[in-house]
């Protein structure tokens, strides 16, 4: 059902995630050590219209900059898929302006025979690279994947992600480190800051939170909603 509040290619896109569990409630740790009260599982997006939607989704996304752009690079695990996805999508929306995109990704562990390495796909070696993945909480993840393009000689034009958590860094007392407790800017507001890119989402806390609260009743409990705005409020960060 579309929302009035947020825009029909989103909540459509909200409504896909929701029905399939991709994104749920209930008590979660993090990459970063936060427990969390909801998940984004973008691993289950493993049938044919789900991938669609999804793929679909990233897709538009790109479609909607001028950026220009030679490679999608998916990091491992969950970005993989996505990579190979939409590169395929995106030839289809416009063959003349996309169909010389390649997907390429890393493989976790370097592989020591056969063609060997650790990237698959196309290589990076001069290109203007994007980066799409599933997620983005406290940008460790897309940190790792911007060592790895810078690496291998591609240059990092622009991020696109499924689902933005809007959260702040994580705090030196979070890290265990002592200290100062420093600023409580985002982890794209970062990236985008260093890099001077432009760092896209397709959703973010905020959508996921009004969506809910107009469907009334039909995804999670009152409680869930609850959980969730007190999530919201602890780790939200200030420049979102
Ligand atoms: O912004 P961050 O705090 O880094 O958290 C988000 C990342 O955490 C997960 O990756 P994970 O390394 O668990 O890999 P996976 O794709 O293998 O699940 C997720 O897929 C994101 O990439
Ligand atoms: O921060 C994470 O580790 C994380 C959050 C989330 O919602 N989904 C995910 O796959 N990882």
């Amino acid at each position: 059902m579309a929302s009035p509040s947020i825009p029909p290619h989103k909540s459509s896109f909200l409504s896909h995630c929701l029905s399939a569990d991709a994104l749920s409630f209930g008590t979660y740790t993090l990459k970063s050590g936060r427990q969390s009260p909801y998940f984004f599982n973008a691993g289950l997006f493993h049938r044919g219209p789900l991938i669609r939607a999804i793929s679909t989704a990233f897709a538009h996304t790109l479609a909607s900059t001028p950026l220009p752009f030679d490679v999608l690079f998916g990091p491992a695990y969950k970005g993989i898929p996505l990579a190979a996805t939409v590169v395929d999508k995106l030839a289809g929306l416009d063959e003349e302006r996309y169909g010389n995109v390649s997907y390429s990704f890393n493989r976790k562990e370097a592989k020591d025979h056969g063609e060997g390495g650790s990237i698959v796909g196309a290589g990076l070696k001069g290109k203007r690279v994007v980066i799409i993945d599933d997620v983005i909480t406290a940008g460790t993840a897309i940190r790792e994947a911007i060592e790895v393009i810078e690496r291998e000689g591609g240059k990092l034009v622009g991020i696109v992600v499924a689902f933005d958590r809007q959260e702040r860094m994580p705090s030196a007392s979070e890290k265990g480190e002592g200290g100062e407790e420093g600023t409580k800017a985002s982890a794209i507001g970062e990236v985008r800051r260093q890099y001077g890119i432009p760092v896209l989402a397709i959703l973010t806390l905020d959508d996921l939170i009004a969506y809910v609260k107009e469907q009334k009743g039909s995804f999670g409990t009152e409680e869930d909603m609850t959980r969730l705005e007190e999530y919201r409020s602890r780790y939200r960060a200030t420049d979102v």
